[in-house]
């Protein structure tokens, strides 16, 4: 080996010393060193394979790999590859200029945001300077693949100061063989170094060796063709990523080059009920490299809830998350992976309604939030996102206009959409509906609320009303008023009677003339305060609707004959035991009648008995 120095020399940058900066500024993500010396090794690599299938190079191309071996006695940190290296005056202009000026303009133009962890997606732009973050000396051997070339030692401390030597080195590529330092002794760790190769790297195009097994997979399927891959293909993939979770229900091959370059698999997962604990499982890749999988900000809300991987060097990475949002080729990336999932939707609704169907339960969820949330898929959607009856029949959206068209408009010709959330609680009132030959739907789930104001906003002339927020002549008001048997004093008598036995403020009382069939007093829960409720208690929020009351409804039914009995009975005592009577049975029809209002209950009963 010839150690004589040959050169010495100053490495001009305006930042005096730019490494402790370096290292305060990726305080938290110090691993990705690797992650920057692996992704050059890599890109030597293929630059030297197209050079030779250009027909540039002819010489012995060797196995392209990336080793990276660990030494923990001398701790070092070595990574190897076969690729173009370098010659002394290529590492001076690639080491010393680019890569200095690159990592000293990063810092320049990033340095108001030190404090704002994980600013910068995956802290893209450092690259080979990244080393210093853990090494206290970085030395380069490298070798060019252009014919005669000498090689080259570089070595640099961390200061600006480099040296350059002569070196010994048969093959043309590169070792980075960092020297790490005290305070990152974490990284000479075989189980550690392992991790952040799997994580970063288990996608990257050249096979990556580590301590005797090659860590990646070189060519996932969203790099190739979907006319190359069967059905198994994805779901084996799906298995790679997510080795935990269930199989998925469908996916999507995302494949564009202009006016963006972007590939990539998109899976939907089944979702059900859970939506919250299912996000950020989409993986960023960067031509295969591995960046975050915190997609916020790059993928629309609606569409976190997919799983699988985007790859797409068109996403800036060196910018702030904030910068991100308003990026027009994160937008147009936005726009188009909306309408790819919108348009297998579809596709999968035309070819196979009954699969459509079955599937709903699991990405109903998806297509709700989607349609709440983005104008552009709801265009789309409305066409193919079902509602579901209690009964378990489906419609779209218009098939249901049609079907409840006749039956289920009111006096104003607006047309009402019945639904229930909670079948079990509301049975006797889905009951009711079903009497009147109304369809009743199900909207149980946790975004439904939302759901539902985004249809009545949407639909034309449709309101939406949940089974117990009226009584049945009002709730479909058709203007056809049943005749009271009682006079108006008997009325106004029976209610004042009904309002003292109450003694409730926030309730009000009225009296009405419903069919003998219908209960005596029944209980509703008007639909705009309720679905007030409902929203603050889905926000979370203690907002103007903060904890309302309760309000609620007493219609008691002036055609049953209880209402008769209760007014011409004699006995004051007795009276006010009926009137208790029938307003606890309408509050239990509700679910609103427990503790010690159910215990009193349930004693009065007994004692009928
Ligand atoms: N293993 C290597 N073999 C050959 N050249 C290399 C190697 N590593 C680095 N280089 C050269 O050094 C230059 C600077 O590297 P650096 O990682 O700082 O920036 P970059 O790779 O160009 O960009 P990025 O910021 O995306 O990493 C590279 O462009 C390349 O020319």
């Amino acid at each position: 080996m010839n150690s004589t120095i040959q050169e010495k020399g100053q490495i001009s940058i305006h930042t005096e010393n730019i490494f402790p900066i370096i290292k305060k500024f990726l305080y938290s993500d110090h691993e990705i060193f690797l992650r920057e010396l692996v992704s050059n090794a890599v890109d030597a690599s293929q630059k030297l394979k197209k050079l030779a299938g250009f027909g540039e190079f002819n010489g012995e191309l060797g196995e392209q790999k990336v080793t990276v071996t660990l030494n923990e006695e001398a701790k070092t940190i070595t990574v190897s590859d076969r690729g173009i290296g370098m010659t002394a005056e290529e590492i001076k202009k690639y080491i010393n200029q680019i890569a200095f000026s690159g990592a000293s303009e990063f810092l320049e133009k990033y340095k108001d945001k030190l404090d704002e962890k994980g600013a910068i997606i995956g802290h893209f732009g450092l690259g080979f300077y990244s080393a210093f973050m853990v090494a206290q000396q970085v030395e380069i051997v490298t070798k060019s693949y252009r014919e005669g070339s000498e090689a080259a030692r570089w070595i640099c401390d961390g200061s600006t100061e480099f040296e350059i030597t002569q070196a010994e080195r048969d093959e043309h590529g590169t070792d980075v063989i960092l020297h790490i330092a005290p305070d990152s002794e974490e990284f000479l760790d075989k189980n550690r170094l392992r991790a952040i190769l799997e994580k970063y790297g288990r996608f990257l195009p050249i096979p990556i060796e580590f301590d005797g097994t090659t860590i990646n997979n070189t060519a996932p399927i969203w790099t190739k063709s979907p006319s190359e891959l069967t059905d198994e293909d994805y779901q084996n993939f799906y298995k790679e990523l997510y080795p935990m979770s269930e199989e998925p229900l469908f996916w999507i091959h995302l494949n564009v080059d202009y006016p963006f370059n972007l590939t990539g698999v998109l899976y939907f997962p089944r979702l059900k009920n859970d939506f919250q604990i299912r996000r950020e499982k989409i993986q960023l890749y960067s031509r295969q490299v591995f960046i975050t999988d915190e997609v916020k900000d790059i993928v629309p809300d609606f569409l976190m809830m997919l799983h699988g991987v985007i790859d797409s060097p068109d996403i800036p990475l060196n910018v702030s998350r904030s910068f991100l949002q308003a990026d027009s080729n994160v937008k147009k990336i936005n726009g188009y992976i909306t309408r790819k999932v919108a348009d297998k939707l579809s596709e999968i609704f035309r070819n196979d309604r009954a699969g459509f169907e079955q599937k709903f339960d699991d990405i109903g969820l998806f297509v709700k939030y989607g349609i709440i949330s983005d104008d552009k898929f709801y265009e789309k959607a409305k066409d193919f996102c079902l509602v579901k009856t209690v009964d378990g029949k489906y419609f779209t959206f218009e098939e249901f206009t049609e079907a409840v068209k006749e039956n289920q408009t009111d006096k104003n010709g607006t047309a009402v959409w019945l639904y229930t959330n909670d079948r079990q609680k509301q049975d006797g009132f889905i009951d009711s509906a079903k009497k009147r030959g109304y369809e009743v739907l199900l909207f149980d789930t946790v975004i439904d609320s939302h759901f539902i104001n985004t249809l009545e906003y949407k639909l034309e002339k449709t309101s939406l009303k949940r089974v117990d927020s009226d009584t049945f002549d009002k709730l479909i008001d058709k203007g056809l008023n049943n005749e009271s048997v009682l006079s108006e004093d008997d009325r106004n008598n029976l209610k004042t009677l009904f309002e003292e036995v109450l003694d409730n403020k926030t309730a009000s009382v009225s009296v009405e003339a419903m069919p003998t069939d219908e209960l005596p007093v029944i209980i509703t829960l008007p639909e705009f305060f309720r679905r007030m409720k409902d929203m603050s208690a889905l926000s979370g929020e203690r907002s103007m609707f903060g904890p309302m009351p309760d309000s609620y409804n007493v219609a008691v039914n002036a055609n049953h004959p209880l209402a008769d009995r209760i007014l011409k009975i004699g006995d004051a005592g007795e009276q006010k035991v009926l009137i208790k009577q029938s307003l606890d049975l309408a509050k239990l029809a509700q679910g609103m009648l427990s503790g010690s209002d159910l215990t009193a209950f349930i004693r009065r009963t007994v004692e009928t008995l």
